[in-house]
C-alpha cells in the first residue's frame, strides 16, 4: 500500500469525519450564528444580505480578495436565477467554497509523488518550513507517526539548529514515534544536518525523510539562502529531492497566516501547504482563502494536539464539516 493509499484509506474514514467536526466546532459555530444572523427575517438574498455575507467570510478569515470573489459570484448568481431564497444559501455558498478548493485538494497530484516513498533507496524527502510555534514540529512528528504506523521506514533530521528547543523536542517526537533523528545539536550547520539525514534515509531504505527546518522571516535573504542551500546539499544524495517543501501555517492566526505564506512562497519554491490549529479557532476560513490566493494544495491540518490529530486535507470532507448542522 502506497503512502497515497494509506490517507485515502483514512480519509474514507468516519472517524476523520467526526474529529475534523469536533475541530472546526468554533469556526463553524461563529460562521453559521452570523450567517443565521445576517438573513434573519429575509426572504431573499438582496443586497443587504451579500453585505453582511461579506462581513461573516470576513470575519471567519477568508481573506479580502476570497471573500470578494464569492460575492461576486452569488451576486452573478442572483442576477442570472432573479429570486435566490435564504434559505438556498448555504446550499449556494458550499457550492463556491467547495469550488474555490477544487483542484487544491490534497489527492491532486499527489499520488505520483506519495506513491515515489515506495523506491527503495530513494525515500521521499520532505522539507518543512514555516516560523517558530506554528506547530512545525509537532506537525512533523504527527506525520512520523502516521507514516510509521502505516509500516514506512522514516528518518528525521532536526535542521532547526538556531533554537536548541527545537531540537530536543524533534528528539522527543523520534522517540515516542519510534523514529531515528539525526542531529548535530543546536547552532549546527542546518545543510550538513539534512545531507546526513537523507544520507541515513538512503542507507536504511527509508520511504521517507522529514527535515525540520529553522524559518526566521525577519531576515528573508538569510532565510533564502539557508533553505537553498539544505535542498542543495542534499542534492548531492537525491539530485531531485525534495520531493515536497511542506509549508506549516499556524490556522488560528488568521492574517498572519497569509503574510507569511507570502514570505515562505516567495524565499523559496513551496509546493504543499499544512494548516494547523484548526481546532480552537474560529478562524478555520483561512483554509478556503490560502488555498484560493497561493495556489498551493492544503495537504494537510491540524485539528488538535495528539499525535493522530493530523488529517490529509479533502475539500469535501471539509465543506461538509463546515456546514454539517449540529
Ligand atoms: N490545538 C492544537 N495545537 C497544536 C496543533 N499543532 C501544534 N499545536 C501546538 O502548538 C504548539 C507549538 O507547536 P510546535 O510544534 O512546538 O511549533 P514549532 O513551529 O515547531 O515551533 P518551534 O518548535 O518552537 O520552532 C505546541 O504546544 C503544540 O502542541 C494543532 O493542530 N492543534
Amino acid at each position: 500500500m502506497g503512502l497515497f493509499d494509506f490517507f485515502k484509506k483514512d480519509k474514507e474514514s468516519k472517524e476523520q469525519q467526526e474529529s475534523l467536526d469536533k475541530g472546526l466546532e468554533k469556526t463553524k459555530t461563529s460562521f453559521f450564528d452570523q450567517l443565521s444572523k445576517a438573513v434573519v427575517g429575509k426572504a431573499t438574498v438582496d443586497e443587504a444580505v451579500l453585505d453582511d455575507l461579506e462581513s461573516v467570510l470576513v470575519h471567519a478569515d477568508v481573506g479580502i480578495e476570497t471573500t470578494v470573489k464569492v460575492i461576486d459570484r452569488i451576486e452573478k448568481r442572483v442576477a442570472r436565477d432573479k429570486y435566490v431564497s435564504t434559505s438556498e444559501l448555504d446550499r449556494i455558498l458550499r457550492e463556491e467554497i467547495a469550488g474555490l478548493l477544487d483542484g487544491n485538494s490534497a489527492a491532486t497530484g499527489s499520488r505520483a509523488i506519495l506513491d515515489r516513498a515506495d523506491s527503495p533507496g530513494h525515500p521521499f524527502v520532505i522539507m518543512v518550513v514555516g516560523v517558530n510555534g506554528v506547530g512545525k514540529t509537532t506537525t512533523i512528528g504527527k506525520l512520523a507517526h502516521r507514516f510509521h504506523s502505516a509500516g514506512k521506514k522514516v528518518v528525521l533530521g532536526a535542521a532547526d539548529t538556531f533554537r536548541a528547543a527545537a531540537v530536543d523536542q524533534l528528539i522527543i517526537w523520534g522517540q515516542r514515534v519510534g523514529v531515528p533523528v539525526i542531529s548535530h545539536g543546536m547552532n549546527t550547520d542546518p545543510a550538513s544536518v539534512a545531507y546526513d539525514a537523507v544520507q541515513k534515509g538512503v542507507e536504511m531504505g527509508a520511504d521517507v525523510v522529514i527535515i525540520d527546518t529553522a524559518g526566521r522571516l525577519h531576515n528573508k535573504v538569510n532565510l533564502m539562502n539557508e533553505l537553498s542551500k539544505i535542498k542543495r546539499v542534499m542534492q548531492k544524495v537525491i539530485p531531485d529531492a525534495p520531493h515536497e517543501v511542506l509549508l506549516v501555517l499556524d490556522g488560528s492566526t488568521g492574517q498572519n497566516a497569509f503574510l507569511q505564506a507570502k514570505e515562505f512562497t516567495k524565499a523559496t519554491e513551496v509546493s504543499a501547504l499544512a494548516i494547523t490549529k484548526l481546532d480552537g479557532t474560529a478562524k478555520g476560513g483561512v483554509v478556503i482563502g490560502i488555498s484560493d490566493q497561493f495556489n498551493i494544495p492544503v495537504r494537510y491540518i491540524g485539528v488538535g494536539e495528539k499525535m493522530t490529530d493530523l488529517q490529509l486535507f479533502d475539500r469535501h470532507t471539509y465543506v461538509n464539516s463546515l456546514f454539517s448542522k449540529k
